[in-house]
């Protein structure tokens, strides 16, 4: 199956401005593209890179810089059945995506934290993506009104999609990709002294 993944490759992670300068951005979200492309690959998956500006990744790589949504729905009219699976699906593994694409469907969504869609297989001709917001729940009210068959993945790897400084812990604790290895690398490490496992820098 395809697997579209789309990527921010210029302005990755804002909301990890206040942990990683813009350069350290860069490198991080970049580091997580390659993992979920290999994750893809490993499930028996064909996955493309729809990215923002030219990457150098091990997969076909197509540069649009339209809005997510409208570069996504444009790559799905390449060929059905297709998934796309967020870049930054960190802790995603070649089981989980296999139980992403093995689930039947004309629509099969993984959802993240806050709504969220962080993977979706799309088998309907007419359905289109609608990200951003409670996507999650666009996209079901989107399938009912065309009649489709929705079904919900529910997985821990592919509901986490790393956002924010508190994702970094799951990472550190459940990954173990080129992401997870920059952060320690970057001196990331746990701080467990005391109330919900946070992180720190040495
Ligand atoms: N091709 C493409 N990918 C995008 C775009 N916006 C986000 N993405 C990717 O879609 C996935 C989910 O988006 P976000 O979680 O918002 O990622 P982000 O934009 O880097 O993060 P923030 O800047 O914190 O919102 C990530 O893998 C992004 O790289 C876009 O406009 N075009
Ligand atoms: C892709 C988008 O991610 P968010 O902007 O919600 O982090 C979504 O899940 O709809």
């Amino acid at each position: 199956m395809r697997v579209v993944v789309p990527f921010s490759a210029d302005r990755p992670k804002t909301r990890l401005s206040d942990t990683l300068d813009p350069t350290e951005r860069r490198a991080f979200a970049r580091a997580m593209l390659g993992d979920v492309v290999e994750t893809v690959r490993d499930a028996g998956a064909d996955p493309e890179v729809l990215a923002t500006e030219p990457v150098e990744v091990d997969a076909p790589v197509e540069v649009d810089d339209r809005r997510l949504s409208l570069a996504v729905n444009d790559a799905l009219r390449d060929g059905l059945p297709a998934a796309v699976v967020m870049a930054d699906l960190a802790l995603a593994t070649q089981r989980s995506v296999r139980r992403l694409v093995d689930t039947e469907g004309d629509v099969v969504v993984a959802p993240g934290r806050g709504a969220g869609t962080n993977a979706i297989v799309v088998r309907h001709p007419e359905f289109r993506v609608d990200y951003h917001g409670a996507s999650f729940l666009d996209h079901a009210d989107a399938a009912r009104e065309l009649g489709a068959a929705i079904r919900v993945v529910d997985s821990f790897r592919l509901a986490t999609d790393v956002d924010e400084p508190s994702d970094l812990v799951e990472l550190l604790v459940h990954g173990d990709g080129a992401a997870r290895d920059w952060l320690v690398d970057a001196g990331f490490e746990l701080d467990d002294d005391g109330g919900r496992v946070g992180i720190r820098r040495r």
